[in-house]
């Protein structure tokens, strides 16, 4: 029945109310908005000393430089299921990409649009998701800052497929997280920097390793000073080449549980959180610390330490964020829907206290928001991805979605550069020298000591030769006298 209004909907024939949730200018306030940098041609290292606004070096002000929440929406295009089911219906949504906007049919004759920092349609390519989604937060990563690229949406609608997949046997298929350690890969030098990995999942507020599943109680460590999240029982892989970061995400998945719901049966029940941590060392390139410490005295030239960067790309494929009740679950999955419920519902709370800028942001509600102090209204640069679904029977999860998207877009983080001076280096360089100059101490005092030996024997011997040649001329003397007195006496 709804063929005809909904074709006439999506060709603009009928009024539709605009109700964009926020001013129509995205970067309206110039302040407030992050010019991504240019992507970097394919190959070409880029600088690493480039900060997020596009200026050189990172901001001296310690409390950061601005940076909004980015959010996406993507639409996943009908499955099988929807193309015979809602064969005869319109879809719920439309996309107008060029205008990134959003329309959410409430009916035949009314919708409402939404404005996002992009939209993303059925046909958009996993490559070009990455690229507005996750790159310029990758960028960001192996500049020195911490990022989050976070995937939310009801269950079915795309999360793993924009993150997770490897995309073996396709390579374009590959989602997000291999592309970004694809980049980082690519920017950084193995000699002198590091990547390592670890990779969990949050089910039923456990934290659990999906690299070694006997590890499954991880605490979270928070450091009340800086306010910085660890996980320090987590297993931690270093990555020196993209096959083994992939095996170690294949192995992951075989660990992540996934448990049947009506909606969806490979839906994941749990939170899978990717963590990329990428310590950089900085030696001669601009920095704000090396600015800092000046250049003037040679002493402060060879004492100065390098400075060392770390970034920690967060990449969050949350569960499905359907309604209990409809997902019709019961029993141990109830509690399951549940405890994903409180983490999501904790989550939306913060967002919502964060977009209103409430005093109070419940962040300790859940691990979940626990974990993601740093990612929402902390100093992370982080990008959003919420996915939906074309379908109409599915209005009030994509509504709700959308709603969700719309509010972490007032959510305004404060980017820090994670830079500190590598002191340990400077300890180990330090030792090293204080090692040389005993050994060169050691040896000149041994120098010292065979020349005042020598110069002892010499002396001695000179001493000798002096005593031999005055007790020779004391004798000859004697003798002399003798002779002397012996002539004179013979003759008186
Ligand atoms: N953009 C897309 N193009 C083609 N197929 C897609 C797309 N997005 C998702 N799919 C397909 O839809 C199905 C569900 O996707 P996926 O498992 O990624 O959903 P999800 O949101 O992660 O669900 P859950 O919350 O249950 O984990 C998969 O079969 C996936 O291949």
């Amino acid at each position: 029945m709804a063929t005809a209004g909904g074709n006439s909907y999506r060709n603009g024939t009928h009024r539709n109310s605009l109700k964009v949730d926020r001013p129509l200018s995205v970067n309206s306030n110039p302040k407030t908005s992050i010019k991504s940098k240019p992507l970097p041609v394919s190959g070409q290292r880029r600088s690493s000393t480039g900060s997020i606004n596009g200026t050189t070096g990172a901001s001296k002000d310690d409390a950061g430089v601005p940076g909004r929440v980015r959010v996406a929406v993507r639409l996943r295009p009908r499955n099988a299921e929807e193309l015979a089911a809602d064969a005869d219906f319109a879809d719920c949504v439309e996309i107008q990409p060029e205008l990134k906007r959003l329309k959410l049919r409430k009916n035949n004759w009314d919708s409402d649009t939404y404005e996002f920092d992009e939209v993303l349609t059925e046909f958009a390519s996993q490559k070009r998701v990455y690229e507005v989604v996750a790159k310029p937060v990758v960028e960001s990563v192996l500049d020195g800052y911490n990022g989050t690229v976070m995937a939310y949406g009801q269950t079915g609608t795309g999360k793993t497929y924009t993150l997770v997949r490897l995309g073996e046997e396709d390579t374009a298929a590959r989602g997000i997280m291999v592309r970004a350690m694809e980049d980082i890969l690519a920017d950084v030098s193995l000699e002198t920097d590091s990547i390592s990995v670890s990779y969990l999942q949050l089910y039923m507020e456990t934290i659990q390793d999906l690299l070694d599943p006997a590890n499954d109680n991880i605490s979270i460590v928070e450091d009340p000073k800086s306010g910085d999240v660890s996980l320090p029982g987590a297993t931690l892989v270093e990555i020196r080449d993209q096959q083994s970061f992939v095996e170690l995400l294949r192995l992951g998945e075989v660990h992540r549980y996934a448990a049947n719901t009506k909606l969806n049966t490979e839906s994941s029940r749990s939170h899978a959180i990717l963590m990329v941590h990428v310590k950089r060392s900085i030696k001669g390139r601009d920095s704000a610390l090396s600015s800092e410490i000046g250049n003037n005295s040679h002493m402060v030239k060879t004492l100065k330490p390098s400075i060392v960067r770390r970034g920690k790309l967060v990449v969050v494929d949350l569960a499905g964020s359907e309604r209990i009740d409809k997902s019709g679950s019961e029993g141990h999955t109830l509690e399951e829907a549940k405890s994903i419920n409180l983490s999501l519902s904790a989550l939306g709370k913060c967002i919502n206290s964060l977009a209103e800028n409430s005093a109070h942001v419940p962040f300790r509600d859940s691990k979940l928001t626990r974990l993601l102090r740093d990612s929402f209204g902390g100093t992370a640069r982080t990008s959003l991805v919420i996915t939906i679904g074309p379908s109409p029977r599915h209005r009030g999860e994509t509504a709700s979605t959308i709603m969700f998207g719309q509010r972490a877009m007032k959510v305004e983080n404060m980017l820090k550069l994670k830079e500190e001076f590598d002191y340990k280096s400077l300890s180990r360089r330090l030792d090293l020298q204080l090692d040389k100059l005993m050994v060169e101490h050691e040896r000149q005092q041994k120098a010292f000591e065979d020349e005042i030996e020598r110069l002892t024997i010499e002396a001695q011997s000179q001493i000798s030769e002096a005593e031999r040649n005055y007790a020779d001329a004391l004798e000859k003397e004697r003798m002399k006298y003798q002779k002397d007195y012996t002539g004179f006496n013979k003759e008186a």
